[in-house]
């Protein structure tokens, strides 16, 4: 069984060997680590993933400027062609900024950079990511982050939800976002950008290991012989 999976890292990236040494935990190979400057993606990927960070210092807005760097021309050529990518915190703004998913990320509404443990609920069971999860289930995972505050206007908010898109919710709202949104999903449902950080939360030395199944069950789904 095998998973080539790449993780992108931007100047600023400070998640980048997490998400590796998450996917690698899980799936038992090492991720491939893929340069912002790169002009191509390694051939054949399962996977792609855009950790979190501040991206080129989060100068202009966070992820803006990752989301114009040549590396994304391919990661959004390959989301479309159907391989499934995972953004997280910073990954989910540069994936909003490159278009590749609705809305915004906007600074916190308490103003300030949160970086604690939070509650989330399951709303969608049907993706790649979500599917082995129960409807509702309450998964415990940290967040670090001052632009996590979700915006999208009403009819995208309505869409978002008439079509199943919203992944996850926060039960507590800690920064604002709109209808509670802490992760959402594309069209297909194969590319997932959420704040809250699943690789933060694959060990049990981590205080819990809830970030462990989004990775297990994106992958089980990928792995080939
Ligand atoms: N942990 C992160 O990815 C931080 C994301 C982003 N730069 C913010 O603070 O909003």
């Amino acid at each position: 069984m095998s998973l080539r999976a790449a993780v992108v890292t931007f100047p600023g990236s400070n998640c980048d060997r997490d998400m590796a040494v998450a996917l690698e935990s899980v799936s038992g190979e090492q991720p491939i680590r893929v340069w912002h400057g790169d002009s191509a993606l390694p051939d054949r990927l399962d996977f792609i993933a855009l950790p979190g960070g501040f991206s080129y210092g989060d100068y202009l807005r966070s992820g803006a400027m990752a989301a114009n760097s040549p590396i994304m021309r391919e990661v959004a050529a390959a989301a479309q062609r159907g391989v499934p990518v995972l953004g997280v915190c910073n990954g989910f703004q540069v994936l909003t900024e490159a278009g590749l998913l609705p809305g915004a990320l906007m600074r916190n509404a308490s103003q300030h950079f949160i970086c604690r443990t939070v509650d989330l609920t399951v709303e969608n069971t049907d993706s790649l990511f979500t599917r082995g999860f129960e409807p509702g289930q309450r998964l415990r995972i940290p967040v670090a982050h001052h632009d996590g505050n979700y915006f999208a206007d009403e009819e995208m908010l309505d869409r978002l939800e008439g079509e199943g898109r919203v992944a996850f919710r926060y039960v507590e709202n800690c920064n604002g976002s709109r209808r509670d949104i802490a992760g959402i999903l594309n069209e297909t449902g194969t590319v997932l950008g959420m704040m809250p950080h699943p690789e933060r939360a694959v060990d049990a030395a981590h205080g819990g290991t809830d970030g462990r199944l989004l990775f297990e069950n994106a992958i089980k789904g990928l792995v080939h012989a």
